[in-house]
């Protein structure tokens, strides 16, 4: 599929900032904080749900000070489209779950099918405890299950589409230093 390289400029320079880098920093630093106190004593795995969830993940387990394996699993239903579909899994899990802490890591909890069917992927597979961790909550009332939240969430964001820190536009701006929200929607 041909990408028009200046459309994918001009959607950024349009873009509504919703939080800075620094913001974001601050929030991982939060996270981190919270995730160091509860699963210091718990050896997780932790996983990157890919592609999303690359850079928070990446930049997440870094703030982390405990002993623990890290991987990825990818399911996508998006596939780089503003509206989700059916979930579609790409790689599952390359370690034994039985009787393990797993730590799920993604970039947003929008509508939660995503979130909500890995973890229960991970508990069929015998994880002991399952935990999630996402980067941007976005605030509607369409969630998988009313009140589902995160175990630990870093911001909140309103309910627009979103791109940036692992976050993409089709398939582009993942890389973009912030959170963005795109003109119009
Ligand atoms: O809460 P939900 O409504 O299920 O949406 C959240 C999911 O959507 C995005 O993934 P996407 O399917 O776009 O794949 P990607 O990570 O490769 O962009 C995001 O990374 C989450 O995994
Ligand atoms: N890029 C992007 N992917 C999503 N997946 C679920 N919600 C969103 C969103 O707002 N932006």
């Amino acid at each position: 599929m041909s990408v028009d390289l200046e459309h994918i400029k001009q959607v950024m320079a349009e873009a509504d900032c919703l939080f800075t880098a620094q913001q974001v920093e601050a929030a991982m630093d939060e996270m981190a904080v919270s995730i160091n106190q509860q699963l210091a004593d718990s050896n997780p795995i932790v996983y990157s749900v890919m592609n999303g969830g690359l850079i928070i993940a990446g930049q997440l387990v870094t703030r982390l000070d405990f002993p623990m394996e890290v991987g990825y699993l990818h399911a996508t239903r998006y596939r780089n489209k503003l509206t989700g579909g059916e979930l579609f899994w790409k790689a599952r899990a390359e370690h034994s779950l039985v009787d393990r802490t797993v730590l799920i890591i993604d970039d947003i909890l929008d509508e939660g099918h995503t979130l909500a069917a890995i973890v229960e992927y991970c508990r069929d597979a015998g994880a002991k405890q399952v935990l999630t961790a996402v980067l941007l909550d976005k605030v509607h009332d369409r969630k998988a299950y009313a009140g589902m939240r995160a175990d630990f969430t870093g911001l909140d964001v309103e309910d627009r589409y979103i791109f940036g820190f692992g976050l993409d536009y089709k398939g582009y701006w993942r890389n973009a230093n912030g959170i963005f929200a795109l003109k119009g929607h």
